[in-house]
């Protein structure tokens, strides 16, 4: 199947999704002097519930946070979007070293690390549907940049130690993912498409201007993970990024002047 490495990685994929060489995929290079402010783009309201997190599991491409999506516990709502979408996961993707391994890029500037918090439009039935429509995903970016140690996500890097290996997950109550984010949600916002097949061309992108920090050592507790499922020659969990695509005409919006 697909992954990161050189026989099935990001410019491989076009093989089996031809989607890959489409109008609007993801991840960009965001140049903040191209971008236009738009004062008719309302601030993100994110609200979260603690309650709705469950469980962390290692998909053998990233890890991720799953939630209970069942009701509106965990929204998004105002940004660019219209509507309700629900908190479904959120994952990250990292480099072999701190100078690589975001997705998005600014003014061709990578990021040690970058999060993803996926939502689902609520005027589809499931988050499966809604990731095949135009409308139908929302996920926020947030750079990790190397620095000071993050506390908040510390909670998250320590529970890593038993999802080592593809498949392995555990739960992962009472978690509330607004600690992760940075005090200013001005932000980017584009069309585009899921980083890794299926490439769908359902996300409208909402990149935030500020970055959270990681320290270099929680770097490494993210490169301790594995690809591989346990028994199988181990693959380190590292440069998990696809790189940025051609904008093809598209227009990147900025929140904040
Ligand atoms: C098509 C649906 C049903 N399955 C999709 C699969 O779970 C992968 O979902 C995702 C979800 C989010 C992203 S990203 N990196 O763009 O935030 C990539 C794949
Ligand atoms: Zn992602």
């Amino acid at each position: 199947g697909w992954g990161y490495g050189a026989d099935n990685g990001p410019d491989k994929w076009v093989e089996n999704f031809p989607i890959a060489d489409g109008p609007r995929q993801s991840p960009i290079d965001i140049v903040p002097s191209a971008a236009e402010y738009d004062s008719t783009l309302l601030p993100l309201s994110l609200k979260y519930d603690p309650a709705t997190s469950k469980g962390i599991l290692n998909s053998g491409h990233s890890f991720q946070v799953d939630f209970a999506d069942d009701n509106d516990s965990s929204t998004l709502t105002g940004g660019p979007i219209s509507g309700t979408y629900r908190l479904r996961q959120f994952h990250f993707h990292w480099g072999g070293s701190d100078d690589r391994g975001s997705e998005h890029t600014i003014d061709g500037t990578k990021f040690a690390a970058e999060l993803h918090l996926v939502h689902w439009n609520t005027k589809y039935p499931s988050f499966g549907d809604a990731a095949s429509q135009s409308d139908g995903l929302a996920v926020v970016g947030v750079f990790l940049k190397v620095g000071g140690a993050n506390p908040q996500l510390q909670t998250v890097l320590d529970a890593l130690d038993s999802i080592k290996s593809k498949g392995q997950q555990t739960t992962f109550e009472n978690f509330d993912p607004t600690i992760l984010l940075p005090g200013s949600l001005d932000y980017w916002t584009y069309d585009g498409s899921l980083t890794t097949p299926p490439l769908l061309e359902s996300v409208t992108w909402i990149v935030l201007k500020e970055s959270i920090s990681v320290s270099s050592d929680q770097m490494t507790k993210f490169r301790s993970l594995l690809f591989t499922p346990e028994g199988a020659d181990p693959n380190a969990m590292v440069d998990n990024y696809r790189p940025p695509q051609p904008l093809k005409g598209r227009k990147v919006r900025a929140s904040f002047q």
